[in-house]
């Protein structure tokens, strides 16, 4: 058996889901964890990071703000007061890349348009996502080969799509996700960057 969760089994019927119902079920089992869960598979995700070379030996590190039942990975910063953290920046231009702002651990004010806080360019220092040692990346699936599933916008995949033309070049990149969004196996696009390592509640994946 698999020790990816209820999603997945949909893939065992032998009917393969698309990449939009794929999104659908795991992001409504997500947002169905209670509250009681969420914070104990943070704990144990952020337990797990800390632990990891990747994570201890980087300094400016990226992550998110946790929206629609994604695991939270902001506990990372009381383990490591001496680090830098920083959230990403929707581009203003469609089809750009996003930036990435320092985040002092406090609720930004200002809301992107899908209503995630963001910290305000000007008032927050920017570094460029080239310039970062390591980034925490939500997603909607993965597969224990690495490859990614996410909302569907490609913001991540094209901000970091410089890797591929540089491979080994910037930061580190981690998918974080809860074990439930796990699958067998998903299609990998030309565009979609490879990650180093995902780091659920239960275990860390490494594919390279
Ligand atoms: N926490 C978090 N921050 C993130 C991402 C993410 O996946 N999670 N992103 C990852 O790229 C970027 C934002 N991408 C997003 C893409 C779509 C939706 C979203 O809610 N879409 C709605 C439709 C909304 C609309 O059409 O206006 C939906 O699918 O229900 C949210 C964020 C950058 N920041
Ligand atoms: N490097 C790139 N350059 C140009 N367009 C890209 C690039 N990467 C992705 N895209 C575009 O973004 C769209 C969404 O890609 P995909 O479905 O893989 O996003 P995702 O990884 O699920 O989303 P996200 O990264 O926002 O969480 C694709 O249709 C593709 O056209």
């Amino acid at each position: 058996m698999s020790d990816s969760a209820t999603p997945s089994k949909a893939t065992s019927s032998g009917i393969k889901p698309s990449k939009q119902q794929l999104r659908r079920q795991i992001r409504a089992a997500r947002r169905e964890l209670s509250a009681y869960r969420q914070r104990l598979a943070s704990r144990r995700l952020c337990a797990r990071l800390a632990l990891c070379p990747e994570v201890k030996r980087a300094r400016h590190i990226g992550l998110y703000w946790p929206m629609d039942g994604e695991i939270d990975p902001r506990p990372l910063l009381e383990r490591f007061p001496h680090k830098c953290f920083y959230l990403p920046a929707l581009p203003r231009a469609a089809r750009t890349t996003m930036m990435f702002l320092h985040w002092p651990g406090t609720t930004p004010r200002y809301r992107n348009r899908y209503g995630i806080p963001e910290p305000v360019l000007g008032r927050s220092s920017a570094i460029r996502a080239e310039r970062l040692d390591l980034v925490l990346l939500p997603l909607v699936a993965f597969d224990p080969s690495g490859a990614r599933l996410g909302m569907g916008a490609g913001y991540y995949d094209r901000t970091f799509a410089f890797k591929q033309l540089r491979p080994g070049s910037g930061p580190d990149l981690v998918g974080v996700a809860h074990q439930l969004q796990c699958v067998d196996h998903l299609p990998v696009e030309p565009w979609d960057i490879p990650l180093t390592l995902v780091a659920t509640d239960h275990r860390v994946y490494r594919s390279r």
